[in-house]
């Protein structure tokens, strides 16, 4: 079956500064691929320029824009909203009818009414997850899930995705731990694809997507 993301020899740079070049791989309907990498490598920089908010420096990224969503690090909740709330709005946006299954995925029927300014980071974080639920993409692109989860609710997220994989979507994770997909997903790790210094040849990055 044809990638749903189909990425060559792309170069990303935050800042005007070159991270990481020549990476390219695909991703398969059923599949999940993680990125591994320390601290400040590029994960998040890539998977920004994956969800189209920024250009690559160099390389392409075939995706159809509109099978994608990006759950960045913050959760982007309307604190003020109930959880029910927030899905509802989400799901509206996406024209998605309904957000029990949703609620019941994420174990978040129980706080539905809650505002989500009294959520503790977990709950909220669940929230933030739930919503992948509503978009009804089929792509997901994730920075660090499972900040702030507890062990049962890493395994309970662990079991969204791959239930999601199981209906023919697809995720690329950037993530610290081990979710326990070792059958569907695989690891790049991107260490190897570390931007050589511009005095050694690599290239700087353009004030453009600085700002992007
Ligand atoms: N807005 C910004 N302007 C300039 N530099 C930035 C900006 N955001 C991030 N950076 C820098 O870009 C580099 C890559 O950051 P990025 O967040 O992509 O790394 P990461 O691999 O996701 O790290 P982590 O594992 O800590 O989340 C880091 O050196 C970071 O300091």
């Amino acid at each position: 079956m044809s990638a749903l993301l189909s990425v060559q020899d792309v170069a990303v740079a935050r800042g005007g500064v070159a991270l990481i070049e020549g990476v390219g791989f695909d991703v398969a309907p059923g599949t999940a691929l993680v990125l591994r990498g320390p601290n400040g490598l590029g994960k998040t920089t890539l998977l920004r320029t994956l969800a189209g908010l920024q250009p690559p420096l160099r390389g392409t990224i075939a995706v159809d824009p509109e099978i994608l969503t990006y759950a960045a690090h913050a959760d982007g909740l309307k604190s003020t909203l109930t959880v029910a709330e927030n899905l509802t709005f989400w799901a509206r946006v996406h024209g998605q009818p309904e957000i029990d299954a949703a609620l019941a995925a994420m174990n978040l029927r129980s706080l539905r009414d809650r505002p989500a300014q009294n959520l503790s980071a977990g709950q909220k974080r669940r929230l933030g997850l739930a919503r992948l639920l509503v978009t009804g993409r089929r792509l997901w692109l994730l920075d660090e899930p499972t900040v702030s989860l507890d062990t049962a609710s890493v395994a309970l997220f662990a079991g969204v995705v791959r239930d999601h994989l199981a209906r023919g979507g697809a995720a690329v994770i950037a993530t610290h731990i081990g979710l326990g997909l070792e059958q569907e997903a695989r690891v790049l790790d991107l260490g190897a694809y570390r931007a050589r210094p511009p005095e050694q040849g690599g290239h700087r990055g353009s004030f453009d997507e600085a700002f992007a």
